[in-house]
């Protein structure tokens, strides 16, 4: 059923997870279709908030859905590749970043208040000791990945064990009440595991999923290509095993966002997936079971120019684009903030009969 093999060691969570996402009842989304069609407007007019407002009442099997909670998770990693000069920036500024996150002055800050998120900043992999401090999760499993230019990123159990990270927070999340979920990362380096995961699942070459990242140059962006080559030359991520293409190539931030993508499938609740980064996350989560795709909605399409082979492979069309490439969960709050709109015309729109207006 699921493409996953779960043959190996201690991966409850993973597991039971995997074992409770269903596909989305047919019944629910044609009754919330028709609920849709008795508000006073032609059939259709609201194009996408439509289809977003139909899907949120299927995945969360409410035809009035509440609308309460949003918080976006942002997941913070560092990378060996960093080393082989893929980055504009030092590795240092991940850890900068997140102090900034906690300090409310980051993008995806002044975005989530905008659209009424809150922000949770997850600790899966930095290379720095944080002190404990309010709106940090700190679950790190390792200090950032190994160079998958020289052999594997991780290990197969800490995959595992950062993918639970995301499943644990789904699952709070869910006992908390929240009602939607975003994603979001930091890491400097990342856009090079991302382009990796995607050549590896596509089979296309590394130079028709990879770009600029933070911003480099074209003689830069020749040597991040003939990196990342030489990393999937050396570790052969298998397509058939996610667990193995995320282990091999990955990143700590992207199994966390894998984690969440899956936990919030397995709870239903509806997750928003921000750009290039967020996206590999919730690629991995879609190779691992095939119901996963219909619980997520893309955020926005990414200046990455990899996104979009991503997004195709999952089957997921943008809702934005605003030449975001940013990440940190930026394209994810404003996305929520139209998928309530959506859910608000499901809620408060009146029908033809309230209305007193004649239908067709
Ligand atoms: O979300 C995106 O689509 C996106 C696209 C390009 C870059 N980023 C951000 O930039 C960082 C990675 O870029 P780089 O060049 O260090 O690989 C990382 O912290 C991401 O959050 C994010
Ligand atoms: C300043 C800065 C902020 C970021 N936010 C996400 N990735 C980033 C990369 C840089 C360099």
């Amino acid at each position: 059923m699921n493409n996953f093999n779960a043959t190996e060691g201690t991966m409850e969570l993973l597991e039971s997870a995997l074992a409770k996402i269903q596909p989305l009842d047919e019944a629910l989304l044609a009754q919330a279709q028709a609920k849709l069609d008795n508000k006073t407007k032609p059939q259709g007019s609201l194009g996408l908030l439509e289809d977003m407002a139909r899907r949120y009442a299927a995945i969360t099997g409410d035809l009035t859905p509440k609308i309460g909670r949003k918080v976006i998770f942002t997941f913070a990693g560092d990378h060996g590749i960093v080393e082989e000069g893929v980055s504009l920036f030092p590795k240092e500024v991940t850890p900068q970043m997140v102090l900034n996150f906690l300090r409310g002055g980051a993008g995806v800050n002044v975005l989530a208040r905008h659209a009424g998120a809150e922000v949770r900043v997850v600790d899966v992999g930095v290379d720095y000791d944080f002190e404990p401090t309010e709106g940090l999760i700190i679950n790190k499993i390792a200090k950032g990945t190994r160079n998958f230019a020289k052999g594997s990123a991780m290990t197969r159990e800490e995959a595992v064990a950062a993918i639970e990270v995301g499943i644990a927070l789904a699952d709070r999340a869910k006992a908390e009440g929240i009602a939607m979920v975003g994603t979001g990362e930091m890491g400097i380096g990342n856009t090079s595991p991302s382009s990796a995961i995607i050549a590896a699942f596509a089979g296309c070459s590394v130079r028709e999923v990879t770009h600029r990242g933070t911003g480099i140059g074209d003689q830069a962006l020749e040597h991040k290509i003939k990196v990342i080559q030489a990393g999937l030359d050396l570790n052969r991520p298998n397509p058939e095993d996610p667990l193995d293409v995320l282990s091999k190539v990955g990143g700590l931030e992207i199994a966390g966002i894998a984690g969440l993508v899956l936990g919030a499938a397995a709870n239903r609740i509806p997750v928003v997936v921000d750009g290039f980064i967020s996206t590999a996350g919730a690629l991995i989560a879609c190779e691992m079971h095939p119901n996963v795709k219909e619980y997520i909605f893309a955020a926005h399409n990414s200046v990455e120019i990899g996104h979009q082979m991503m997004l195709q492979r999952i089957g997921a069309k943008p809702i934005l684009d605003l030449q975001l490439r940013l990440g940190e969960g930026t394209g994810a709050a404003l996305a929520m903030a139209l998928i309530e709109a959506g859910v608000k015309v499901l809620n408060e729109m009146a029908t033809f009969e309230e209305a007193g207006v004649a239908s067709s």
